[in-house]
């Protein structure tokens, strides 16, 4: 079976950048953001069972307004669990085909999940990999990345983990608070490290 190297952070930290770099070395790329976007097209069984719980979210053909959903998510912890409850068993699924997909072609892959643990995806992980940076970067990065106002991106970040977490949970940090260049030699040397079997080794 290949490697799988879980790598997540918060918002803004950098995983778009760092995946980037796994890529280069040949890994397999999984983007979970994507998976979600897919479990998600117009009419899907997961948008079916979504609109029952989140009505105002979606059209008669069960097409999911996203900036609608993220704007109620983000506010109410509860509406984000109930959310999550529903539309990760999806994502897994879909993960889980992937990885048996990428195994057949890849001895190593990224799982690139902003939520890897509150899906529970970390438990299909050998290595994880977490990109941190300080709060007022994220900030200012995701306002100029997505064009949206600094309440709303500070409502996401207050739905997930704080760094602490991550750095408990993790067997790598890439602190991601100076230049891109920086931030790739951490993240080459960690593949290094991977591909030489210092850390990971496949368990499933
Ligand atoms: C709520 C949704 C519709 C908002 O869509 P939108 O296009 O506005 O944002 P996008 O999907 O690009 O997400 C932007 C960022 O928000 C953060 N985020 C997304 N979902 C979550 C979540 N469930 N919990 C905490 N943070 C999240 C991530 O950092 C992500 O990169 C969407 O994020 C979603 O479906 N989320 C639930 C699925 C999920 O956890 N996706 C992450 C990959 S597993
Ligand atoms: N070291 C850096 N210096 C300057 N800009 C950076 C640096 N790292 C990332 N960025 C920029 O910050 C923005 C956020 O980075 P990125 O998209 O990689 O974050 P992310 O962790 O994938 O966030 P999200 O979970 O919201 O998708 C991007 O526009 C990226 O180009």
């Amino acid at each position: 079976m290949s490697t799988v190297v879980g790598l997540t952070g918060q918002s803004g930290a950098g995983k778009t950048l760092i995946s980037a770099v796994f890529e280069r070395e040949g890994f397999g790329i999984i983007n979970c953001d994507h998976v979600a976007r897919e479990v998600t097209e117009a009419g899907s069984g997961c948008n079916k069972e979504l609109a029952g719980y989140f009505p105002e979210c979606f059209d008669e053909e069960f097409v999911l307004d996203r900036r609608a959903m993220g704007r109620i998510v983000f506010a109410d912890r509860e509406k984000l669990d109930l959310l999550n409850s529903i539309i990760f068993k999806y994502i897994n699924a879909l993960i889980d085909e992937k990885i048996k997909e990428l195994s057949l072609c890849c001895d190593f892959i990224l799982l690139d999940a902003p939520t890897l643990f509150e899906a529970g995806a970390d438990s299909k992980c050998d290595v994880i990999v977490s990109v941190t940076a300080d709060e007022k970067l994220r900030l200012k990065r995701v306002t100029k990345r997505d064009g949206i106002d600094e309440e709303s991106v500070k409502k996401r970040f207050s739905s997930q983990h704080d760094e602490d977490f991550f750095e408990a949970h993790s067997d790598y940090i890439i602190r991601n608070n100076g230049s891109s260049a920086e931030s790739e030699a951490q993240a080459l040397k960690i593949i290094n490290e991977i591909k030489e079997g210092k850390i990971g080794g496949s368990k499933r």
